[in-house]
């Protein structure tokens, strides 16, 4: 049986590979998340699912190790996950009556140095609602954690006016995207155990 480890905290990408079934552990990747202001939105996701498995790869040199890493790109600025109420809100002011991209990096590392990586985008918009509905929202606590202040799962699905691309990318993980780098490192599903 293959060691496979999700390079991740995110208890969001855990339930998205908890549904895949296949068996796997998880390590917080534990790098600086800092790359160039020079980097487009899908440059620094990119480089950064690949530093995250890369990191928990030089730890666990025999495991395969699958990283990812998410920006919201609105206007031609890169969104990440907002520090408290304040950003949310602020964030949330960008994306409402507006559509913006979110843009998932992951990266695939083998044991013999193979390297399997993708990216996904997908396209949201938004209602526009008022302040007051916005503050309502906000009570609910959804912005935390997340890249853009909201869960595409949660309440925050009363937002969406229109998603084109995979739900699940939106969610952390581009799941579409994730099983084709398996299945070309040649992972098997549906192991009787
Ligand atoms: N539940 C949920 N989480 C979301 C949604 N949109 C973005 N996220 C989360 O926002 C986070 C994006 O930030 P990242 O920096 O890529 O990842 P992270 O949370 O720091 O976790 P690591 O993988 O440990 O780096 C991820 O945890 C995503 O799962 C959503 O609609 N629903």
């Amino acid at each position: 049986m293959r060691d496979l480890i999700l390079a991740s905290t995110s208890s969001a990408r855990r339930a998205l590979m908890d549904g895949l079934g296949l068996p796997y552990r998880t390590q917080s990747p534990g790098v600086d998340e800092q790359v160039s202001p020079l980097h487009s939105a899908k440059e620094a996701v990119r480089e950064l699912a690949e530093r995250k498995a890369r990191a928990v790869h030089a730890r666990n040199p025999e495991a395969w190790v699958l990283g990812a890493d998410q920006l919201v790109e609105v206007n031609g600025q890169t969104l990440t996950k907002p520090e408290d109420r304040g950003a949310a809100r602020a964030q949330l002011g960008k994306l409402l009556g507006h559509t913006h991209d979110i843009h998932t990096g992951v990266c695939l590392i083998g044991p013999g140095g193979q390297h399997f990586e993708g990216l996904e985008t997908a396209r949201l918009t938004f209602h526009a609602v008022t302040p007051d509905e916005l503050e309502r929202y906000l009570d609910l606590n959804e912005w935390e954690g997340c890249c853009g202040s909201y869960r595409v799962e949660g309440a925050g699905q009363a937002l969406l006016a229109r998603l084109e691309g995979d739900r699940s990318n939106v969610q952390g993980l581009p799941m579409v995207t994730v099983v084709r780098l398996l299945r070309q490192a040649g992972f098997s599903f549906f192991e009787r155990r």
